[in-house]
């Protein structure tokens, strides 16, 4: 009986459609339903560029799963949701057995649950208000850390998980932030830009693993902010490129755009750099990093990588 709920949820979550298909070498194919397909030879990030731009020019597949769209995306929704809750839960309880401090899990928070949100988007279908609900994820815990930020409702487990001091005000800067961005990034650019995940990559993995390594090995200030390290954002530089790369092929192997490496290393290597030089600016007193980071990546996300449309309406 459990093998076939699992099944049910799996067959459930994953769009039942075919998927377009890049492979991950020099060329693509766009593989649509209507059997139309368009190779392009990517040897260079021009190629790759309009490589993109052609395969995100399909108009989305009309009438595909309209007829299920709203309820399968409001089950994803649903389903995410849950998650989120139960993934904060568990944080909870690992900070309050001890086994793991308050500042590492708030952390480990800040790094695994935007990017597990945003690996979650090629589950939603096609349809043009499945941004929307996606959104809702984000929205409804943005809501949540308002609630108990402001000290309406009391959850000593939530301010544990994601705050350094257990001061519950504390949800209202970074945390928010943190859902803010990742609100905005859903419903600006979605799937129709490699901008949307590498943004979240830079926040989360970049931004969170910074913390945790300049914390613990940043002997070696930078000459311009005695608060940040040189270990902290050589490691921020290294792993944001690694993680938004994984990001990018990701999307790419779940048929969203192709993955062409030598197109792309240099246009990330770029972006982590840019934002590993701003988040190592004294400026986090005034501007959360929360902020800083991802803007960074957006706009310079913007002339690098080719963009469908922004809140889905052709630029
Ligand atoms: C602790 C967080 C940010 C603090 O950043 P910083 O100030 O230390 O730089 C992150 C707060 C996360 C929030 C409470 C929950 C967000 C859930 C997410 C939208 C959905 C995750 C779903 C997935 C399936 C786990
Ligand atoms: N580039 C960086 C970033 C953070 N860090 C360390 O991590 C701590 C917290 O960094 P932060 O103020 O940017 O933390 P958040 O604003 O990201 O939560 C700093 O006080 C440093 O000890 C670092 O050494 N180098």
């Amino acid at each position: 009986m459990k093998q076939l709920m699992a099944l049910y949820i799996i067959s459930y979550i994953v769009p039942r459609r075919k998927r377009r298909c890049y492979p991950t070498m020099k060329t693509y194919n766009i593989c649509d339903p209507s059997s139309r397909t368009t190779t392009v030879d990517l040897t260079s990030p021009r190629e790759w560029k309009q490589g993109v731009q052609e395969s995100l020019s399909e108009k989305p597949l009309e009438g595909y799963l309209q007829a299920g769209s709203l309820q399968h995306d409001a089950g994803v929704t649903f389903l995410i949701l849950l998650g989120a809750y139960a993934w904060v839960k568990l944080f909870n309880s690992l900070t309050k057995h001890q086994i793991l401090g308050q500042k590492l899990s708030r952390k480990l928070v800040h790094i695994t649950s935007g990017l597990l949100f945003a690996l979650c988007w090629p589950f939603f279908s096609v349809s043009p208000w499945a941004r929307y609900l996606a959104a809702l994820v984000p929205a409804t815990n943005g809501v949540r850390l308002l609630v108990y930020g402001l000290g309406i409702l009391k959850d000593d487990g939530l301010v544990k998980s994601v705050s350094r001091e257990g001061d519950p005000r504390e949800l209202l800067r970074g945390p928010l932030y943190y859902v803010m961005v990742l609100v905005l990034c859903t419903v600006l650019f979605w799937r129709d830009s490699p901008v949307s995940v590498v943004s979240l990559a830079m926040m989360c993995a970049g931004d969170g693993i910074a913390d945790i390594v300049g914390r613990r090995f940043g002997s070696k200030k930078l000459p311009y902010n005695s608060e940040k390290s040189w270990a902290g954002s050589i490691t921020m530089f290294l792993f944001g490129f690694v993680v938004s790369l994984g990001c990018l092929w990701y999307f790419s192997f779940m048929g969203f755009y192709p993955f062409d490496l030598q197109g792309v290393a240099l246009q990330l290597a770029a972006v982590s750099l840019a934002a590993t030089l701003v988040e190592s600016l004294p400026i986090t007193n005034r501007f959360d990093d929360n902020l800083t980071v991802p803007l960074t990546t957006v706009i310079l996300g913007l002339f690098l990588f080719p963009t469908r449309s922004i809140a889905g309406v052709l630029p």
